[in-house]
């Protein structure tokens, strides 16, 4: 569902070229639980930027469900990562004064979801990342990390999106609920056949995913043994 074909990015730095992502081809399919490791600086965050068209590539393409997104115009990017993606970041981005729920509603608003609909779907997606039904109704800046967590994965997937970038989504948890986070996330692929793509410098974390890739100047070598 996910081809990347040959993408390179380059930023200029006073004299320098620097090419975090230089010549990066990957290939997923639907419901892959992926992971990316590589040191601080090594371009994950630029990669994971171009997989969610929040930015381009400099050359190369990059192809989900046989759409080549590299080369759609703004408006139709708009709707594609409102629709087909959904983002987990590492420090949860909630709206603190929001609820749980209201926060897992926000993106089907923009989506413009019926309104009938919204809560229902909140909730029962909120059920889904195991989030107790007691603290739907809590804003998130009363949740604990592992809890706001839980509520930025329910939203990311509101919009049933068929792919899920998740930039280092257990950095700021503990080990022991960072698994958590990790073992929900591994559902949600197995499951839901959602395509789960996480980055992170941890490598006990991407051991954790089914398929594992490890990017260092500027390639991508998938990691097939210990
Ligand atoms: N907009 C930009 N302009 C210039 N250089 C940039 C830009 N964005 C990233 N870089 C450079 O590209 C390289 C890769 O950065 P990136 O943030 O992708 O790494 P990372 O692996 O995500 O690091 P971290 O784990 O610390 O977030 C770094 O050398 C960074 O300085």
């Amino acid at each position: 569902m996910l081809v990347v074909r040959n993408i390179v990015k380059e930023f200029r730095s006073g004299e320098q070229l620097l090419k975090p992502v230089n010549g990066i081809s990957l290939s997923l399919e639907q419901g892959s639980f992926a992971s990316i490791v590589g040191r601080s600086g090594s371009g994950k965050s630029t990669l994971l930027a171009i997989l969610g068209a929040l930015d381009k590539a400099t050359s190369g393409g990059v192809v989900v469900d046989n759409v080549n997104i590299s080369t759609l115009p703004d408006d139709k990017l708009t709707a594609y990562r409102r629709d087909d993606i959904g983002f987990v970041f590492q420090q949860y981005n909630l709206m603190p004064s929001l609820t749980a729920k209201e926060n897992v509603m926000l993106p089907m608003e923009f989506a413009k979801v019926p309104r009938a609909e919204r809560a229902a779907r909140a909730a029962e997606l909120l059920n889904t990342v195991e989030l107790p039904p007691e603290v739907h109704d809590r804003k998130a800046n009363r949740l604990s990390g592992g809890m706001q967590q839980r509520v930025s994965i329910a939203r990311a997937l509101a919009n049933r999106p068929r792919l899920v970038l998740a930039d280092e989504p257990t950095g700021n948890l503990d080990e022991a609920t960072g698994n958590l986070i990790i073992e929900l996330l591994g559902g949600l692929a197995r499951r839901q056949k959602t395509t789960i793509l996480v980055v992170t410098h941890d490598r006990s974390l991407s051991e954790r995913t089914d398929r594992r890739f490890r990017l260092a100047q500027g390639k991508l070598e998938e990691i097939t043994r210990d």
